[in-house]
């Protein structure tokens, strides 16, 4: 598995901008760029990343998506005036030429090129672009919304033509629709194009019909390109977690790409004068973390929007710091999705259910009266306020966010932990394990035996058991007191070792643990103190279980396809998991699990984005290694 993360920048990229006064764009100014590697220097991690350097995009590789006229246009604006370029441009909605643009464009298309090779090759594991002028917005034949060349669509065909991919996803998390990306791979069904944005039911920039849910494809590209519009502004973290979970993550884990792209546009983040969205910049953690356990980490992020200055460079940062495998950071606030968003997600589920698998059993019944519904609900909006309180709506409230970017900001890039992974290897098991693992040692009997007496003494005879017991401490010990990320531990008994792990972090002081556990699990220790959160996938019902507020079972069988676990884990318990908001997370598989090798360690993979990626992992022995690599693989 390749390891590293590419940053790719240059500062020549600064040197187009705009020379008349234009109130449309004057926002896309140089300063998005030269400021978001300033940021990312202050919080070291230029230095942690492999630099590659950008280099111009040949004329060959930008006529693989857009017309020869259009080239020509481009290239004839280097020796204009200033009149001449403004004419020119005045023939596109939304975009400006400066004498630099097409060159600065070419080292757009050119840098995102080299990150592809940078991954393709195994060079690093993922990487991110710095670049611009943006791409998603333009078309084979014209700029548009400040975009000259489609740097994304263009790095789509090439890689396609370089390195034979079949199944590439593009992931336009950007406020605006990359109707670019859209017309250029519409009928394409190697390209799975998924795009969120800010659309009000047609009234939003670029308002066009075809953004809407209902825009899946055409001819052999149905069901491949995925629009979520939202309806309002004011969508925050929750609205956008519901949006992978049960929109994007499955259609990706069915897909199964071969590389992942990213059209990443900040403007969809708080403060943001494009978008007038709320999500924080640690949402961006984690859409980066769920992408990173797609395509065996092949993961190249590619700046696209993103005006607000300091809301931009904190979610570049938080995207970089994700890349390099840091913890996630802890999501704060309300976890449930907003009614406009509900709306919009349910819409187009239901709008590709005749194309995927995962949503054969979806229920489409509400569409019946959706037209008239649509009408309603837009009528019913203008009136009740249903929905997130939109915190930026005049500007003194603007005020209100720039001070909480100022607050809210300086310390959520918290240090790493030194030592990522933990685990009581057996001698010399230390050579499977990547150099994040830090071998644990026993803990001695007698210090177990105390600690665990006032918990499970009666359980607890057999000195086999209480060794298990004591590698699971010493591996818990170490999470509690964050030295390390996380750990795994072998266990002839896993049920008995998570009870104890349970409430050994509650006496430790946790307040919220949460504890997926496949398998039967025999015992059940009482949760209704609120502090235990236990989501059990059991093969067969539990005769006489009780399923109680915090003790959720999931009955599972094995399936041919094993799309349903990908639906399970991400329509229910990651949904389930975010909501309750852990500070740590146990994870145990039981004797008769009913999940494969990648089942579990995708389980594991995508509970790293809770509680700051604490998570302890106490396996039946057959799997230990395996999943040790997921954990210290992030
Ligand atoms: N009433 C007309 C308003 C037009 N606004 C155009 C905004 C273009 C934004 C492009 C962008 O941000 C790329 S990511
Ligand atoms: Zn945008």
């Amino acid at each position: 598995m390749a390891s590293g993360t590419a940053l790719i920048y240059d500062e020549k990229m600064a040197t187009h901008k705009l020379l008349w006064s234009d109130p449309i764009c004057d926002i896309e100014v140089p300063e998005r760029l030269s400021s978001s590697y300033e940021q990312l220097k202050s919080y070291h991690l230029v230095e942690r990343c492999v630099p590659v350097p950008a280099r111009e995009g040949s004329e060959e590789e930008i006529l693989l998506v857009h017309s020869l006229e259009h080239l020509e246009v481009a290239k004839s604006t280097q020796t204009m005036n200033e009149e001449e370029l403004k004419r020119v441009s005045e023939n596109y909605d939304a975009f400006f030429f400066h004498p630099s643009t097409y060159h600065c464009a070419r080292l757009a298309v050119g840098a995102t090129l080299q990150l592809v090779d940078a991954v393709m090759s195994g060079e690093v594991r993922n990487g991110m672009a710095l670049v611009r002028p943006p791409g998603h917005h333009s078309q084979r034949n014209a700029a548009n919304g400040f975009c000259l060349f489609n740097n994304v669509a263009i790095a789509a065909e090439y890689a396609k033509l370089k390195y034979g991919l079949q199944r590439i996803l593009i992931v336009d998390w950007d406020v605006h629709h990359g109707q670019g990306i859209q017309y250029i791979f519409e009928e394409d069904p190697s390209v799975l194009y998924f795009s969120w944005h800010r659309y009000e039911h047609q009234e939003f920039w670029p308002s066009l019909k075809e953004s809407d849910y209902d825009a899946v494809g055409l001819g052999k590209g149905k069901g491949f390109n995925i629009n979520l519009p939202w309806n309002k502004v004011g969508m925050g973290n929750s609205d956008y977690l519901a949006a992978f979970f049960h929109v994007l993550l499955p259609m990706a884990f069915e897909f199964d790409p071969e590389l992942v792209i990213v059209s990443s546009g900040y403007d969809s983040g708080i403060g943001d004068p494009e978008g007038q969205m709320n999500a924080t910049p640690e949402v961006f953690a984690h859409l980066t973390h769920f992408l990173m356990q797609l395509a065996n980490g092949k993961l190249c992020v590619i700046l696209e929007g993103g005006y607000h200055l300091k809301s931009l460079g904190e979610s570049v940062c938080m995207t970089v710091k994700t890349l390099l495998g840091d913890p996630v950071p802890q999501i704060t606030g309300e976890m449930a999705p907003c009614l406009s968003a509900v709306e919009s997600i349910q819409n187009v589920r239901a709008a590709h259910k005749p194309y995927w698998k995962w949503l054969a059993y979806e229920d489409t019944s509400f569409l019946q009266n959706l037209s008239t519904k649509s009408h309603l609900l837009k009528k019913a909006n203008s009136n009740t306020s249903t929905e997130h309180e939109t915190k930026i709506t005049n500007n003194n409230n603007t005020v209100k966010v720039e001070r909480f970017l100022e607050l809210h900001m300086k310390n959520i890039l918290f240090p790493v932990p030194p030592i990522k992974t933990a685990t009581i290897g057996s001698e010399g098991s230390e050579h499977f394990l990547s150099e994040h693992v830090q071998l644990v040692k026993e803990m001695d009997k007698t210090e177990i035996k105390s600690l665990v007496s006032g918990f499970y003494a009666d359980l607890v005879e057999e000195d086999k058991i209480l060794l298990s017991l004591g590698s699971m401490l010493a591996i818990l010990d170490k999470i509690l007191k964050k030295e390390v990320c996380n750990g795994i531990a072998a266990s002839p008994t896993a049920a008995l070792s998570a009870a104890v792990a349970l409430r050994h972090s509650v006496r430790f002081g946790f307040q919220r643990v949460l504890c997926v556990f496949v398998g039967d699990m025999q015992i059940t220790p009482n949760t209704e103190d609120g502090k235990m959160l236990i989501i059990n996938i059991c093969e067969k019902e539990q005769p006489g279980k009780t399923s109680c507020k915090h003790c959720i079972s999931l009955n599972w069988k094995e399936d041919a396809e094993g799309n349903d676990f990908f639906s399970a884990v991400l329509g229910f318990i990651l949904p389930v998991a975010y909501s309750y908001q852990p500070n740590l997370t146990v994870i145990a598989v039981g004797p008769n699990r009913s999940l494969g090798i990648s089942g579990i360690s995708l389980l594991v993979a995508l509970l790293q984005g809770l509680a700051e990626s604490r998570i302890v992992a106490v396996i039946e022995h057959p799997v230990v290694l395996s999943t040790t690599v997921s954990l210290c693989d992030l």
